[in-house]
């Protein structure tokens, strides 16, 4: 053997050994990641009704409990009030579901529907509130005398009212239409109400339904007695067989103050010790919970309450493997379209959500991808779809049965890609999602545990990959400083493997600048002539331009250190959105919007731009 063949084969002998190295890391996570999540007991040992385990096991598949559920239902099926903070897709689902129906299919004489709703869920979102009520009706499917129901925006108050009039024995709803419910159906009965449960708590209060709740809990007299709002005592109207169970996976203030004004002496289940703060019983009602001042970290008993957000507070699954990567603004869409191609080009069966900060963002980059057409060879007549997955996208500002459509179908599909705002990011189970790119940075980071959490659920690999610019890299401090670190996206070597024209780029001079790369650069030409061409992509390209710099410029305030809109130049935002000019060198009332904007920044809030709300 010459000595080129004989390095060849230790190169081969070396890759075939880091392939297999990196085969056995990933089984022992995968192993290791199981028994972190599963528990070693079954369901019936937790005190569920044989029917239910069955139920569990053969209609949902579930054998064993997750952690959170062998600690949460027991708990929960004594009857105390309960506050649970885990990972996302941990199951919190079943742990709170599984105990309500345990107790309702006991009843004897069997509830009947005349009883109205004895258990309600509150969830953020109408995609949330249909996830949850598809769950309660398979697990419901034996006990039939046990009816599941939901009310949410978007859908017939009349046709809703109709069900509640027959009776729903466990209601799902997102708060504004409960209230509404609450308020203007006289035939809604709740005077048998049990289980009162918020699930995303976290995202519930910060969509702004802070109101709402306390609205909700006066009306149901499930505010705790003794509480105070803004100074205001409330008379006590608890209900002793009232239990009442917040789920959230990141804790804040406004958590905390939920909990103090619906909770009795709570269990918290999935807070570690440091996460405590012990509170005087006496006091617990009259305080915003999460004052250090009330630290008693010895103490484990059960008035200990979460103290307010804080580096640990943000749960992630462990197998995630989260990376950023580093991209000049004016080639973020050619980058992103790459990856995209890289990703699915790569495995046969992927699915990927892709997060942006705005509805506009996604309808851009929805009709772009439905449409944009390339040619390897250069050669217009062999132009064929530059991704050939099926694309769907998903905001608050899209049709209810559009929402309801792309949501049964992205879960349904083996290899898709979803294109939507923050709408998405809590709560929704997608299985089998491998990928999370967040194109538009999240913000806060909570959101960006949020995002990440639609992957890796129950013990899966996911992958996450945060776009950031090079000026907004101390955003990465500002995760380090929540305990979220990330590695760099080695996107060069992906770039390189691109086949251009018949060859690949590999070799050659190499650019320092990313955004010089040969593959990118004529990505970004192609693109730009093809929104150029099509009108109604171009009209989307413009608004979304637009909509982009406005949600940009409403960064919380401690974070516009970092998103400085200063720092934009906008001829590369256009290009970002395919756009050969800045849409105030096209047309003036953009520009005149975008001035106007930019001298009322820091007012906006940007959650309102892409939230579940709108
Ligand atoms: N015991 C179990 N065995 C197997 N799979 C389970 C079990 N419990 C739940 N699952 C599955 O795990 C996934 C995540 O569950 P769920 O959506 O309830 O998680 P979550 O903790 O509420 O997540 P998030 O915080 O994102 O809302 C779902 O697909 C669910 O069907």
């Amino acid at each position: 053997m010459g000595r080129g063949a004989a390095q060849l084969m230790d190169t081969k002998t070396k890759k075939r050994r880091r392939e297999d190295e990196k085969e056995e890391k990933e089984g022992e996570v995968a192993r290791k990641g199981s028994s972190e999540i599963f528990a070693d007991c079954s369901f019936s040992s937790l005190g569920l009704h044989s029917a239910l385990c069955d139920q569990l096991r053969e209609r949902m598949g579930f054998e064993a409990p997750t952690l959170i559920q062998a600690q949460a239902i027991p708990v929960i099926l004594a009857g105390r009030h309960v506050l649970v903070n885990a990972a996302t897709g941990t199951g919190k689902t079943v742990a709170y579901l599984a105990p309500i129906i345990h107790h309702l299919q006991s009843y004897d004489p069997k509830i009947g529907r005349s009883q109205g709703t004895f258990g309600l869920v509150l969830v953020p979102t109408r995609e949330l509130c249909l996830q949850v009520y598809e769950i309660l009706q398979k697990l419901l499917h034996r006990f039939h005398w046990i009816v599941p129901g939901y009310v949410m925006g978007g859908e017939n108050r009349n046709k809703e009212k109709a069900r509640l009039r027959k009776g729903i024995s466990i209601l799902v709803a997102t708060p504004g239409r409960l209230l509404d419910h609450l308020k203007h159906t006289s035939s809604f009965t709740h005077s048998n109400l049990r289980w009162l449960i918020f699930d995303e708590a976290d995202r519930i209060l910060e969509l702004g339904f802070g109101k709402e709740i306390e609205e909700i809990l006066e009306v149901l007299g499930s505010r705790q007695a003794g509480s105070t709002d803004m100074g205001i005592e409330h008379s006590s109207i608890s209900n002793g067989q009232r239990q009442n169970l917040l789920l959230s996976a990141t804790l804040n203030d406004k958590v905390n103050h939920l909990a103090q004004i619906s909770l009795e002496s709570p269990v918290l289940i999935g807070l570690e010790d440091d996460k405590r703060v012990h509170v005087d019983p006496s006091l617990a009602r009259h305080k915003l919970l999460g004052s250090d001042d009330d630290a008693d970290d010895d103490n484990d008993n059960d008035n200990d309450l979460p103290r307010s957000s804080s580096a640990k507070d943000y749960n992630l699954p462990a197998q995630v493997v989260q990376k950023y990567v580093k991209v000049p603004c004016g080639a973020r869409l050619s980058v992103l379209l790459s990856i995209l191609k890289h990703l699915f080009e790569r495995e046969a069966s992927y699915k990927i959500v892709v997060f942006f900060s705005t509805c506009d963002a996604v309808d851009f980059h929805y009709s772009l991808l439905s449409g944009f057409c390339w040619s390897e060879s250069g050669t217009e007549l062999k132009k064929e779809k530059f991704l050939k997955c099926k694309t769907f996208r998903l905001h608050g500002s899209m049709e209810q049965e559009d929402r309801r459509t792309t949501f049964q179908s992205f879960k349904t599909e083996k290899s898709a890609l979803l294109l939507s705002t923050d709408v998405a990011s809590r709560g929704l189970d997608f299985p089998k999602v491998r990928c999370i790119i967040q194109y538009d940075s999240p913000g806060d980071a909570t959101e960006y545990v949020h995002r990440v959490g639609r992957t890796a659920r129950l013990g899966e690999k996911g992958d996450s990959i945060l776009f950031m610019q090079p000026v907004e890299v101390d955003y990465l401090k500002e995760l380090e400083t929540h305990g979220v670190s990330l590695t760099e996206y080695p996107i060069v070597k992906i770039l390189d493997s691109f086949p251009l024209y018949g060859q690949t780029p590999r070799g050659g001079k190499k650019s320092v600048f990313l955004d010089l790369h040969p593959w990118l650069l004529a990505l970004q030409r192609a693109l730009e002539s093809f929104v150029t061409t099509e009108p109604k992509v171009n009209i989307l390209a413009q608004n979304a331009f637009c909509s982009w710099v406005r949600a940009y410029t409403a960064h919380r305030g401690e974070l516009k250190r970092i998103f400085m809109v200063k720092k934009l130049h906008l001829g590369h935002v256009a290009k970002s959105f395919a756009l050969k000019q800045q849409p105030s060198l096209v047309g003036g009332s953009h520009s005149k919007k975008l001035k106007k904007d930019q001298k009322q920044r820091g007012l906006a809030k940007r959650r309102k731009v892409g939230s579940g709300r709108k």
